[in-house]
């Protein structure tokens, strides 16, 4: 199998979280979400690299990775950004090479997930993410009018449920065509929320494979509650030390 290095997007300052450090520096069962999710990208011998990427101010990140075989990466504006200077930095990576890019605010991700995403994908000239299926009535809404309260709002659309999934992370992409996807997708002025999207931009149709609904990315002060409980049902079940 080709090499497979990790970019580990870790830039964002968790607006929507709440807190006076971003989420990323929270405390999950006496550790922060960082260094779960590092350890878990560490657990995986199938990784060969691993680079977290930063943000210019982050004075915090060194606590947690001292000491630890990853190298830092300075990120940018948008989450997009920051994934493409990790890819950049890997000077290593060759186009046929793996490239697994993991939100650091995914701290329960299951290391046998990404172990499936890596075999799923093993031939695939393209590569593929974790996803899972939605479980609830989606419904569209109607546009909110000027000054409406967002709470107000009314249905425009039931969206039929059965090809609807949500993205998670790790995305697995083939090195080169992500880079290049990522390089035209700002080029082109369109900020992605997430790999899949760039590569999809140019035609690509990844492989969804369907990952644990655990793999929670902390972003409101409320997930961590749920993300104790999951760490404590992954203990029990074995998935984590
Ligand atoms: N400029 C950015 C923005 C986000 N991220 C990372 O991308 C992941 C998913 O982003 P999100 O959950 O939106 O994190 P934040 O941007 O920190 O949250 P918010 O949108 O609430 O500010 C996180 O691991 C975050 O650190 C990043 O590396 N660089
Ligand atoms: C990449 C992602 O986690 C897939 O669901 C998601 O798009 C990140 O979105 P965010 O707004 O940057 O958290």
């Amino acid at each position: 199998m080709s090499a497979c290095f990790a970019v580990l997007p870790a830039a964002g300052s968790g607006s929507r979280f709440g807190a006076q450090h971003a989420k990323q520096y929270a405390l999950l069962d006496g550790q922060t979400v960082m260094a779960h999710t590092v350890q878990r990208l560490l657990s995986v011998p199938e990784i060969t690299d691993i680079a977290v990427v930063l943000a210019a101010h982050d004075q915090l990140a060194e606590r947690v990775i001292a000491g630890l075989p990853v190298c830092r990466v300075i990120g940018g504006a948008e989450r997009m950004d920051s994934v493409l200077a990790g890819l950049l930095a890997l000077t290593d990576a060759h186009d046929d090479d793996w490239v697994l890019v993991h939100d650091i605010a995914r701290p329960l991700v299951r290391p046998d997930d990404i172990r499936r995403l890596l075999t799923a994908c093993a031939d695939d000239p393209v590569g593929g993410l974790l996803a899972h299926a939605v479980r609830d009535t989606i419904k569209r809404t109607q546009p909110v009018a000027q000054g409406q309260v967002a709470d107000s709002r009314c249905v425009a659309q039931t969206i039929p449920r059965d090809e609807l999934m949500h993205a998670l992370t790790p995305q697995l992409f083939r090195y080169g065509l992500l880079r290049d996807a990522l390089l035209a997708a700002r080029a082109d002025g369109v900020v992605v929320t997430d790999e899949a999207a760039a590569m999809e931009r140019l035609g690509h149709s990844p492989r969804l494979v369907t990952g644990a609904r655990d793999n929670l990315k902390i972003t409101y002060a409320d997930d961590l509650a749920l993300a104790e409980f999951y760490l404590a049902q992954q203990r029990a079940q074995g998935v984590c030390p």
